[in-house]
């Protein structure tokens, strides 16, 4: 008998992917689904291979072995550049072109590659996304340099739902923000996300996010995914790496010196 309703299947899926870096072995065979429209965030320690997997799922690694599968369809060298096209990314330090207006950054995407619209055209789907994330329009003709940190983050969300991807990574979105701009950073991006139908996997170890963006977590610890649950469910775990990390203490089995 055939199910009638098969669920559906993951935007993401790693398996049994296994990095190492000369004797150190960082993943250790992580297994790990992102199911369509979710919130995935990995968290863990420094040094411990969020960046890694992230890099992994991205293509700029190469897995020494296991697999990722974005839409079903195993991501290889050949379809890389296909796929990319198709996410939006957040990256760490907001990693915008100095020498292009901030307009010019949102919109660069749309100005090169395969899909890409007149300039004037471009230019208005730029200032209409600025708008999303809170920004005049009269920021789209300043640099980046002229902007605050805040501001920049912003401008690297603008340009990360610029093309409304299917799939948004957002990597460490808070780093370098105040408390209350990384609030409304997080708040930015959980109702953004929402608002695309996005699947989006987020790497942090800012226990803030994790509570603001996330529909699921996994926690990942020695190059393995140690727990993974609902982000409800993390408070109540009894997993004492999970609650060494999420309360913040050096005294665990997590060790403080790495
Ligand atoms: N290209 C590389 N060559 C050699 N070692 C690497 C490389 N990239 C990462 N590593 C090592 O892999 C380990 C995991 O690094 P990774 O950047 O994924 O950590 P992380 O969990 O993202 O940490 P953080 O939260 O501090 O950014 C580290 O020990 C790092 O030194």
């Amino acid at each position: 008998m055939t199910d009638a309703n098969p669920p559906a299947p993951s935007r993401i899926a790693l398996k049994g992917v296994r990095k190492s870096f000369g004797p150190k072995h960082v993943l250790r065979g992580v297994d790990l689904d992102v199911a369509k429209g979710e919130s995935m965030v990995i968290i863990g320690g420094s040094g411990t291979g969020k960046s890694v997997t992230l890099k992994c799922v991205l293509g700029i690694i190469e897995p020494d072995a296991g697999e990722i599968l974005i839409n079903g369809a195993r991501a290889t060298a050949r379809n890389r550049e296909a796929l990319l096209s198709r996410f939006g990314m957040l990256f760490q330090g907001g990693a915008l072109f100095d020498s292009m207006l901030v307009w010019e950054n949102v919109a660069f995407r749309m100005r090169h590659g395969a899909h890409r619209r007149p300039r004037a055209e471009a230019r208005e789907i730029a200032i209409e996304k600025l708008r999303r994330v809170g920004l005049t329009p009269e920021t789209a003709d300043l640099f980046p340099a002229e902007l605050s940190g805040g501001m920049q983050k912003r401008v690297g969300l603008a340009r990360a739902i610029a093309t409304d991807p299917e799939i948004i990574f957002f990597d460490e979105p808070t780093t370098g923000l105040d408390p209350i701009m990384a609030g409304v950073i997080n708040e930015l991006i959980r109702e953004l996300v929402t608002e695309i139908g996005a699947t989006a996997m987020t790497i942090t170890h800012d226990m803030t996010s994790v509570r603001a963006i996330a529909d699921r977590v996994a926690m990942i610890h020695e190059g393995e995914i140690r727990w993974q649950g609902a982000v409800g469910e993390l408070d109540a775990t009894e997993d004492p790496y999970v609650s060494q990390f999420i309360h913040g203490r050096a005294e665990g089995p997590i060790a403080a010196i790495r």
